[in-house]
């Protein structure tokens, strides 16, 4: 295990799910990609072990790891698994949600479920005209009854259709730019006009998956997170937390193509030598250590912020930027080094590769990380 600050319970902890990752997790992710099979399939096992509540307090019946604790414990499930470690990942960004913005009764009637595994999370934020921009977004809350009616639609939502709930992002004030969104949540198994598409067929995270959604329903106004026009607040300080999981994920991919790459590296003969004896590829299995060791510092720069109060956007930004960035280079070189083996799916690298590429997408691209950056510099 990487030497992260945290506490001996939370390393034990993490121990744990390292195990569990190589033994339930690892085995099965070749599997989980050919298929297309939805990372739910480890769903049972997941909450015996208390993961989907890891980043929830105990008041909330979570595990309630530490910023750093977190990272690593996010960064094993995806070196194992990365469809595993996005399913998971986003179910967080709808637990936080509610952390972040919703007040204690609603909290306490969704949190405890959730961080038990038994009730599973969606964050429904991304539109099919507002991805990089969701102030722009279309779907309106209109006040209708005890309640508000919610209609539009949404896209690349993850877990949308194993989704207990949903926290949805809609305009309660359509003239009010970022000030007018509101956050709610939607459970999609109780209530009709939640119309969920097929799962998109990806080019990596094939069991991480992702749906349209269209909305036409009615939730009671106690499903309001917060009060109105707080919501585009929450879903950036949400953001600004799963861009640190982002980072764990792509350096756990990273971390196994490396480990795959010096395996390799070490076996593989050519003229009666390894190939690890050639100074060309020690060059290679160099710079690739040394990028992971820059992107898990700057990945601990912004987890130690975490939670802490005070606002850390600019460094999760430099975290996701840098990891999901060097990650690619990094299993590039992997399978660079396993040669025509490498481009082979007997071998995990092209996986690597296909899964890591969402990352420079994904939770903001790389472009929104810069931008962010940016205007912190300038600010
Ligand atoms: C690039 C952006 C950050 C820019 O947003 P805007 O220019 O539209 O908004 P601002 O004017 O900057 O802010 C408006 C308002 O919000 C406050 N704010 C902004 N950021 C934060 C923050 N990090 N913490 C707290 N508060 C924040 C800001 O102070 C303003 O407040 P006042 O109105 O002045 O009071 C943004 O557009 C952006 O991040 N874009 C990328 C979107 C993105 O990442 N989408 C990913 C969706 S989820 C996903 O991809 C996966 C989902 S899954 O797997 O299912």
């Amino acid at each position: 295990m990487t030497t992260y600050p945290m506490s001996d319970d939370e390393r034990a902890l993490v121990a744990q799910i390292e195990r569990f990752a190589t033994e339930v997790l690892a085995p099965k992710a070749a599997q989980i990609d050919e298929e297309s099979l939805f990372a739910t399939v480890h769903r049972d096992a997941m909450a015996e072990l208390g993961l989907f509540g890891l980043n929830l307090p105990e008041e909330h019946d979570g595990i309630g790891l530490s910023g750093p604790a977190l990272y690593a414990a996010v960064e094993a499930i995806a070196g194992a698994c990365g469809s595993t470690a996005s399913m998971l990942t986003a179910h967080f960004l709808a637990t936080d949600s509610l952390l972040l913005g919703a007040d204690a009764d609603l909290q306490a009637r969704i949190l405890p479920g959730a961080a038990a595994g038994t009730s599973l999370g969606a964050f429904a934020l991304t539109e099919p005209q507002a991805g990089s921009n969701p102030a722009d977004m279309r779907t309106t809350a209109k006040r209708e009854g005890d309640g508000y009616r919610i209609k539009g639609s949404k896209c690349f939502i993850s877990n949308a259709g194993a989704a207990d709930f949903m926290v949805v992002y809609a305009k309660t004030d359509p003239d009010a730019g970022a000030r007018g969104v509101s956050a709610f949540i939607v459970e999609p198994k109780k209530i009709d006009g939640v119309a969920i598409a097929p799962h998109e067929k990806t080019m990596g995270l094939k069991g991480g998956h992702v749906f349209g959604i269209s909305f036409d329903c009615w939730v009671p106004e106690e499903n309001c997170l917060g009060d109105e026009g707080t919501g585009f607040r929450t879903a950036m300080k949400v953001l600004d937390n799963g861009r640190i999981e982002v980072a764990a994920q792509a350096t756990g991919i990273a971390e196994a193509a490396l480990n795959a790459a010096i395996s390799y590296a070490k076996e593989r003969q050519v003229s009666g030598h390894p190939i690890a004896d050639f100074q060309g590829l020690q060059w290679m299995l160099a710079d690739s250590a040394t990028e992971l060791a820059a992107a898990r510092a700057l990945a601990m720069q912004a987890a130690t912020l975490r939670g802490t109060g005070v606002r850390y956007s600019s460094e999760s930004a430099f975290a996701k930027l840098y990891a999901s960035e060097a990650a690619w280079r990094i299993a590039d070189r992997a399978l660079q080094i396993h040669g025509g083996y490498g481009y082979t799916r007997d071998f995990p690298l092209e996986r690597y590769l296909r899964d890591l590429r969402i990352f420079r997408i994904y939770e903001g691209s790389s472009e929104i990380q810069r931008t962010i950056i940016a205007r912190g510099l300038l600010a």
